[in-house]
């Protein structure tokens, strides 16, 4: 497959199209999410009550759902935003943060599975568990190497029909066909609360600005993180200064950069 090659193309256009994103993310990322959606040029909305969830996916561009802090209203909300979206053809991209840890979280991901979100994006063991292999995940945080689960990622892509972006230190991300690897970051990023999460949310501001090409959207973002944060790392005396630079790097990132600097490969 070639390269999916214009992410910087991507980024100027997200910018300039600054999509609404409805972001039904949890309350450890909402604002660290807003904020770096704000920084890449997105506008979003942190919109999850039942009342209304629904009713506001068909205003926003795309929708972005992660289950990190799960309670029955909440799940209520990601029902009507992922069946609005569906109805009207917009993406919707799921999280499904430590979905293995507990029955209720369980049943809740494997109901917005069947609602059919056009990108999942998660951690080693997240992916792995999600698509029924052995992990080592416990928690919200990786207990799994992304080279163990690029298999688990094609077969789960395969049985979705949905990308599959696997994060870590050398992120993966498949369409079940063919697979691309993205280098860069800093070890500092796991060391920072919901960076993933807002990583989800930048994945839903991208699939809006490409709704037909979800896998180079889903690249062009994860490139986004790793060149910011490869910047931020050069910058920051560990993980509080981390998060605040990284912000900064990723306002500061046009096209050119990103594309020049995006160690992107074929896997
Ligand atoms: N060791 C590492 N080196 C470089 N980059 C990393 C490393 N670990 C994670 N990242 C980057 O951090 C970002 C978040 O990915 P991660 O896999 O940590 O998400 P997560 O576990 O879902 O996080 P959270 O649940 O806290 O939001 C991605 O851009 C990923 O590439
Ligand atoms: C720490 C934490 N707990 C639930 S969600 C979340 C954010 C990282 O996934
Ligand atoms: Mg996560």
């Amino acid at each position: 497959m070639p390269l999916p090659t214009s992410y910087g193309n991507l980024l100027d256009q997200l910018r300039h199209e600054s999509p609404l994103v409805q972001c039904i993310t949890n309350y450890v990322a909402m604002n660290f999410a807003a904020n770096t959606l704000l920084a890449s040029g997105a506008s979003p909305a942190m919109v999850h009550a039942p009342e209304e969830a629904g009713e506001f996916a068909n205003i926003a561009s795309a929708v972005t759902i992660n289950i990190g802090t799960l309670s029955s209203h909440w799940l209520e909300g990601m029902r009507a935003a992922a069946s609005a979206a569906n109805e009207s053809g917009k993406p919707w991209v799921l999280d499904p943060v430590a979905h293995f840890a507990t029955a209720f979280r369980r049943k809740a991901v494997e109901e917005l599975l069947a609602l059919r979100p056009a990108v999942i994006r998660g951690n080693a063991s997240e992916i792995m568990a999600l698509a029924g292999d052995t992990s080592s995940g416990r928690g919200v945080d990786s207990g799994d190497s992304v080279e163990r689960a690029e298999v688990s990622a094609m077969v789960l892509a395969r049985r979705t029909h949905a990308v599959i972006a696997v994060t870590g230190e050398i992120d993966f991300v498949t369409d079940g066909q063919d697979g691309v690897r993205i280098a860069g970051g800093s070890a500092l990023m796991p060391k920072v609360t919901a960076m993933g999460c807002a990583l989800t949310c930048l994945v839903g501001a991208f699939v809006a600005v490409t709704p037909d090409s979800p896998l180079a959207a889903t690249v062009s973002a994860l490139a986004c993180f790793s060149v910011a944060g490869s910047q931020a790392a050069q910058q920051a005396s560990g993980p509080g200064s981390f998060a605040w630079q990284f912000i900064d790097a990723l306002a500061r990132l046009d096209g050119n950069t990103l594309q020049a600097q995006a160690q992107v490969t074929n896997a």
